[in-house]
């Protein structure tokens, strides 16, 4: 028999299902897409059934491809999109969309949480301040907004974990990703259950909390059947997607001080801890990592989501190679050209939804190559504000350089000279579902513990090149200056009305 694990993520845009070997190598794929709900501006939703029939597509010819290669699958660990809300009645039935984690519908929501319990106390329990896209506001504004939906509510799940109890008939959640719904009491790693009271909250609605190499319970006969898997085919319940994409490149709490920067849609650095050390301020956020331990979380929205947005609308079918090499042409600092990357509004650390972005210092010497360069800039200047705010709290000796962004030489090397750290680079591609994978090895005894998976397993990197550069110092102070100055413009009302 040649074992694998199978690991799934929950994305926003799609399911992705992938197969291991216990030695970390993948074997098969297989993916299926569903559609982003927007109702109103500000929502984002999903209907979890598209979730469902997702997984059995993706499952089931992933398991053709197994038997057609020879390979038995003996767990599988769950992984996905984190902080979104699935509401469910008593019957286990789904009371309404789920709201996502980009969801900005709760922002009374959060003011009515920091009115019960101040921002400080909420941060020394859970990590974190109130943010809108997190669980728990969502569940107070449904008290709110749908009093007929919350009274039919008897459980609320994390979409990976709603997944796991379709497939199981178990509800359970795991450290990293229920610290994400701000409602865990982070040194405990189980609810608080007091700041629910405070809340008037049931801690009965949340489901139990088990390691996040933990069975879940075993694949349920009707999932056997419309997939091809064995019936009782342990379940583990994995990590958020953050989580699961760290454990999947070997980023341990155990050995802090090496990390990950990703320049995906957003752009997020990734630091273990072995201990909960917040930020007082909540400027980043603080999670459990999934092997025991913890981690800080930054985000900046709009990373490769600039650069695509960029092609797609004023630069539509040049390959993103071909506006590198114009950007490559131009010196350092863009010859005094600045973009802010808040396309999006901003996270980490601004923590504020109605910044928008901007190119400043636009002279007629400029040109497309400048533009793209300053873009690219911008972005590491933006993660540089994040990791300005963790590296009191965290050790960043080493940071592995992921996602699409990541492809490019002249992005590297600007990211690796504005950060002013290490960057590496690891030929591990597969994201939040490797990790998912990894933890189903662990769960089915394949591995004793997280650390000793992770020790087998973890990918090797190659240290990449750093070369400082003198002219960013002073584009960064430019580019303090330019975010008060949109900041001060979005405040004024201008920028959040035209939405
Ligand atoms: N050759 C390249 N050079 C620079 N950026 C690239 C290149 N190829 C892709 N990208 C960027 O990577 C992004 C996709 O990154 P990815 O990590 O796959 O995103 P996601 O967050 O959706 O997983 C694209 O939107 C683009 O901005
Ligand atoms: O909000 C966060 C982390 O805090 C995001 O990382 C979501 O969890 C993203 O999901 P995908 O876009 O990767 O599906």
């Amino acid at each position: 028999m040649k074992p694998v694990s199978i690991g799934i993520d929950l994305g926003t845009s799609g399911l992705k299902a992938l197969a291991l070997t216990p030695e970390g190598h993948a074997v098969a794929e297989a993916g299926a897409a569903y559609p982003l709900l927007t109702p109103r501006p500000g929502w984002t939703e999903q209907n979890p059934a598209d979730w469902l029939e997702a997984a059995r597509k993706a499952l089931a010819e992933l398991t053709g491809k197994l038997e057609a290669g020879g390979y038995t699958p003996v767990a599988l660990g769950l992984s996905g999109q984190m902080h979104g809300g699935v509401f469910l009645d008593g019957g286990g039935e789904v009371v309404r969309p789920a709201p996502l984690w980009n969801d900005q519908r709760t922002a009374e929501a959060c003011a009515e949480l920091e009115a019960a319990v101040p921002r400080a106390e909420l941060i020394r329990r859970t990590g974190n301040p109130a943010v809108t896209g997190f669980q728990l506001p969502k569940l107070l504004w449904l008290r709110r907004a749908e009093p007929g939906a919350f009274a039919r509510t008897r459980r609320v799940l994390l979409p990976k974990d709603y997944l796991g109890f379709a497939l199981t008939g178990r509800a359970a959640t795991e450290p990293s990703d229920a610290s994400g719904t701000g409602a865990l009491d982070l040194a405990r790693q189980d609810w608080d259950a007091e700041l629910l009271a405070a809340l008037g909250l049931d801690v009965g609605l949340f489901p139990t909390v088990i390691p996040s190499h933990g069975v879940v319970g075993g694949l349920k006969a009707e999932w056997a059947r419309a997939t091809g898997l064995p019936e009782g085919l342990p379940v583990v319940a994995g990590a958020g997607d953050n989580a699961g994409a760290a454990i999947g490149l070997g980023l341990s709490s155990a050995r802090p001080g090496v990390g990950s920067v990703s320049l995906g849609t957003s752009g997020v650095i990734f630091l273990p801890l072995e201990h909960p050390t917040p930020d007082p301020h909540g400027r980043v956020h603080l999670f459990c990592h999934a092997d025991g331990g913890y981690h800080l979380l930054g985000v900046t929205l709009a990373a490769a989501g600039s650069l695509q947005w960029y092609r797609d609308r004023l630069a539509p079918g040049v390959p993103f190679d071909a506006l590198m090499q114009e950007a490559a042409a131009v010196p350092p600092g863009s010859e005094g050209l600045l973009f802010l990357p808040y396309l999006a509004g901003e996270r980490s650390p601004h923590l504020d939804p109605d910044l928008r972005g901007a190119w400043l210092g636009l002279s007629l010497a400029h040109a497309r190559g400048h533009l793209t360069r300053a873009l690219l800039e911008g972005v590491a200047f933006s993660l540089r504000d994040v990791l300005e705010v963790m590296k009191p709290l965290a050790a960043a000796d080493r940071l592995l350089a992921i996602g699409g962004g990541a492809r490019s030489e002249l992005w590297l090397s600007v990211l690796a000279a504005v950060l002013e750290a290490p960057l590496a680079r690891t030929p591990v591609e597969e994201g939040p579902a490797r990790g998912a994978a990894l933890l189903g090895l662990v769960g089915a005894g394949v591995y004793g513990s997280v650390g000793e998976m992770l020790e087998a397993t973890a990918p090797a990197s190659d240290p990449l090149p750093g070369h400082p550069e003198p002219a960013y110092a002073a584009a960064y102070e430019r580019f303090k200056a330019g975010f008060r100055a949109v900041a001060g413009v979005a405040r004024a009302g201008s920028i959040a009305d035209s939405r």
